[in-house]
């Protein structure tokens, strides 16, 4: 034993909305081994479906939701980000690694510095993961610059839905749903961060030793060889402005430009509507998520299902023993709330003699699709 604590590396994965940061942490956590890993999950909803979705599977997952948590997390509240951070670095828990799971449209640059703020000598940040969509990618820089700074800051960059991307070696689908051209993705990121390593990916596969040094043995685990926090305050001492902070706002946020809605129902929904609403979402739409429950007689599964820029992907999955419910999130720019929510409460109502109802929803599952395509 050296004396000094254990040190545990603070790893930040951030990226635009449904860039498939959340699929990430599951493959991490079913392939990190002999690694703990412990999550902190942020949302920008007032449901944290992330962290609902995560949670129930593993220990050590923290949700810290309603709003992205570079700005609205209160630091010096009981469950502000040090203290949850100092639950996950405790030694009982036994934590060997901390994910966080940033709000899709959170700004890295202020994650960053937040982490780098933590006084507790156990932490030692271990570098910005960035996902990129690559279907959205070149259409959401366009519309979001602010998307180029986050790329240019990240430590390891993974270019993700390779299968929706032409061209693509790692997937056959990708000939006739390809949404966008592989050179020009990988093109576009290369020229904003030259120096980052790029990992095409297929849903989020990665190399978890890409992310943190597997634990081998849990008696000899030694130091990470991640950045120390004194390198990155020195790091940010360099970028001076570049890394503002949240309180006056002198950068532009992505989350100031964007709403969410959330609903909740324990009314069982009609499938044929809430397809609708999934397929005809509410002008200025970007990302729905959430599940649902049906309550027909042959289909009383968790449905849980995604959105991104108008592809659907729907998965059935058991009830964890809670009561089945409806959650909701709508996020997206220019959003009108009345419309989401009466949108919503119209597709609740059960609609037992619809045989073929729950085929509307079924269709989005890549099960019945045999493709894993949105
Ligand atoms: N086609 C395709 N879909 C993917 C891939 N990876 C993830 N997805 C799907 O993309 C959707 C969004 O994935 P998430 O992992 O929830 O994305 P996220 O970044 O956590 O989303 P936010 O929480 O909204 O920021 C889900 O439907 C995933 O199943 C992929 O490689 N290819």
């Amino acid at each position: 034993m050296t004396g000094r604590p254990r040190q545990v590396p603070i790893i930040l994965v951030a990226g635009f909305l449904g860039s498939g940061k959340s699929t990430l942490l599951n493959h991490l956590l079913r392939h990190s081994g002999a690694t703990r890993i412990g999550l902190i999950i942020n949302d920008f909803g007032a449901i944290n479906v992330d962290a609902l979705l995560v949670a129930g599977q593993v220990d050590g997952v923290v949700g810290l939701g309603n709003g992205c948590m570079c700005c609205t997390v209160d630091d010096d509240s009981p469950e502000g980000f040090a203290a949850v951070v100092g639950r996950l670095l405790a030694p009982r828990a036994g934590i060997d690694a901390i994910v966080i799971e940033a709000s899709g449209l959170a700004e890295p640059r202020t994650l960053i510095r937040m982490v780098a703020a933590l006084t507790d000598a156990r932490a030692v940040y271990g570098g910005l993961v960035y996902l990129v969509d690559g279907a959205e990618f070149l259409a959401t820089r366009a519309r979001h610059s602010e998307l180029d700074g986050h790329v240019r800051i990240a430590d390891l960059v993974i270019v993700n839905k390779a299968d929706l991307l032409d061209g693509a070696e790692s997937s056959s689908a990708a000939t006739d749903s390809a949404v966008a051209d592989r050179a020009a993705v990988l093109g576009a990121v290369a020229e904003l961060n030259p120096t980052a390593p790029v990992v095409l990916t297929v849903e989020s596969v990665v190399d978890p030793a890409l992310l943190f040094d597997p634990v081998q043995g849990r008696a000899d685990v030694d130091g990470p060889r991640q950045l120390s926090l004194d390198d990155l305050l020195r790091a940010e001492e360099r970028a001076g402005s570049e890394l503002g902070d949240c309180s006056g706002h002198r950068h532009r946020h992505l989350h100031d430009e964007y709403q969410s809605v959330s609903f909740e129902s324990s009314a069982p929904m009609n499938p044929r509507r809430l397809a609708a609403f999934l397929e005809r979402p509410p002008n200025g739409t970007y990302r729905i998520k959430g599940w649902a429950h049906f309550g027909l007689l042959d289909h009383r599964e968790k449905y849980i299902f995604h959105a991104v820029g108008g592809r659907i992907r729907v998965d059935a999955a058991a009830w964890a023993g809670e009561p089945p419910s409806t959650s909701i999130v709508v996020i997206g720019a220019g959003l009108v709330e009345q419309e989401v929510v009466d949108g919503l409460r119209a597709a609740v109502g059960t609609h037992v003699d619809d045989e073929f109802g729950i085929l509307s929803i079924t269709r989005y599952s890549p099960q019945t699709q045999g493709s894993p395509s949105l």
